[in-house]
């Protein structure tokens, strides 16, 4: 086995939150797929393999798929989502939800969602979609959140028979530009013991401010339930303000305009303005998306991605994968990416992980025995390998 070794390097992420003398574990692609992940932002209608689509259009008489080879579905996919722009990257989903509007294939979809995520590595998953968007063929939003469920549990079934632990929950989302976000978070709140997590609303950013949906989020801050806000992706800091101290977010989806309260003062020092300082302070979870953020504009490389920023400075950062199929990735994919561009180490990934794992909406000591049980477990595993290589003197 050959691994790798580095001196710790200054401004890494690991220099400010982990003490750790010596040399730094850099880890290998194998490692970062065995190492536990968290993910809580996956859009279930974002992560369909190609093959599936391609399937499914063909077993319900679908005619408008662009490509009908999964090979070639997937790139298209993949080129269609790097616009630059959100508006243009959400017109690919027209595709994969008019392939979803059955019980079988949401079954199968959350199913093979759940079984994915697993082999990658995921041992905790909030997984979203948007009920009001699969109703074109008859299906009520109780159906469709059923299906879904029945699905995530088949999936959860057929990972630990694969020899994968995994839990996955399910967030309901509310489509931004529509007016349903009420109704949403109603469905969301009768189904919050029975698979359903929390609440989110998605779509195009810009010209549907979060406070259109007041009513939602206080609705189920009065029933003492979660959710997350898409907000500081395709807009800036007022998208953010009101997420947060309108509405009352308990997460940002993206945040990644954050960035535009940071700057640095005439000696260098950084400064947060008063919206950054208070995402810093509340520990407010900032659920990041790197390649989506590429494909979407909102970021120019991974080396320069406000995650790297973020991170330094200790604002509770996790890293997620937003829609497998459009940006060809995985969570094992986004490490690496990072890991490429920052240097993380494996004391990084796991704080990552740790960090989203104390943000998910499960009950708090279901969160904590994730983290003792299997999190840090895994990780010391995947440190001690490290350490037995490198006493046999196998590190380059
Ligand atoms: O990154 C995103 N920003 C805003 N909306 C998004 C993003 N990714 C997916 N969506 C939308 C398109 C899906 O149809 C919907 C529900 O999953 O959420
Ligand atoms: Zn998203």
């Amino acid at each position: 086995m050959r691994i790798y070794a580095r001196r710790r390097r200054v401004g890494g992420v690991s220099d400010s939150h982990q003490p750790h003398a010596g040399t730094a574990h850099v880890p290998t692609p194998d490692q970062i797929l065995r190492a536990p992940k968290v993910l809580l932002h996956d859009h279930l209608d974002g992560g369909l393999r190609p093959a599936t689509v391609a399937e499914l259009a063909r077993e319900q008489g679908y005619d408008r798929l662009p490509e009908t080879d999964p090979e070639r579905l997937g790139a298209w996919f993949r080129e269609a989502a790097d616009s630059g722009s959100l508006e243009r990257y959400l017109e690919t989903f027209a595709h994969t939800c008019a392939v979803m509007q059955t019980r079988e294939a949401l079954f199968r979809v959350a199913a093979e969602c759940v079984r994915d995520l697993a082999a990658d590595g995921v041992v905790y998953a909030e997984v979203r979609y948007a009920p009001e968007q699969h109703l074109t063929r008859g299906l009520t939003l109780e159906q469709v959140v059923e299906a879904v469920n029945d699905g995530f549990r088949e999936g959860e079934r057929l990972a630990a028979r694969d020899g994968h632990r995994i839990r996955a929950g399910a967030l309901l989302t509310a489509m931004r530009h529509a007016a349903r976000s009420r109704e949403i978070a109603e469905l969301a709140n009768s189904y919050r013991d029975q698979g359903v997590v929390g609440f989110d609303i998605a779509g195009a950013e810009a010209g549907y401010p979060p406070t259109r949906h007041l009513d939602a989020f206080e609705y189920l801050k009065r029933e003492n339930n979660h959710f997350t806000i898409h907000a500081g992706e395709a807009f800036g800091l007022p998208s953010i303000w009101q997420a947060l101290q309108w509405c009352g977010a308990d997460r940002l989806g993206h945040g990644v305009r954050i960035i535009d309260d940071i700057g640095t003062d005439a000696d260098g020092r950084v400064r947060l303005g008063r919206l950054a300082a208070y995402v810093r302070d509340k520990r407010v979870p900032l659920e990041m998306c790197p390649t989506s953020n590429l494909q979407t504009g909102a970021a120019a490389s991974y080396a320069e991605h406000p995650i790297g920023l973020l991170s330094r400075l200790r604002f509770r950062v996790t890293v997620n994968t937003d829609n497998r199929l459009m940006s060809g990735t995985s969570m094992t994919r986004e490490f690496e990416h990072l890991v490429e561009a920052f240097q993380y180490t494996l004391e990084d990934l796991q704080w990552f992980t740790v960090n989203a794992m104390k943000s998910a909406f499960i009950p708090f000591d279901e969160r904590l025995a994730m983290i003792n049980d299997v999190i840090k477990p895994g990780y010391a595993g995947l440190r001690s390998e490290w350490l037995f290589a490198a006493a046999q003197g196998n590190l380059t």
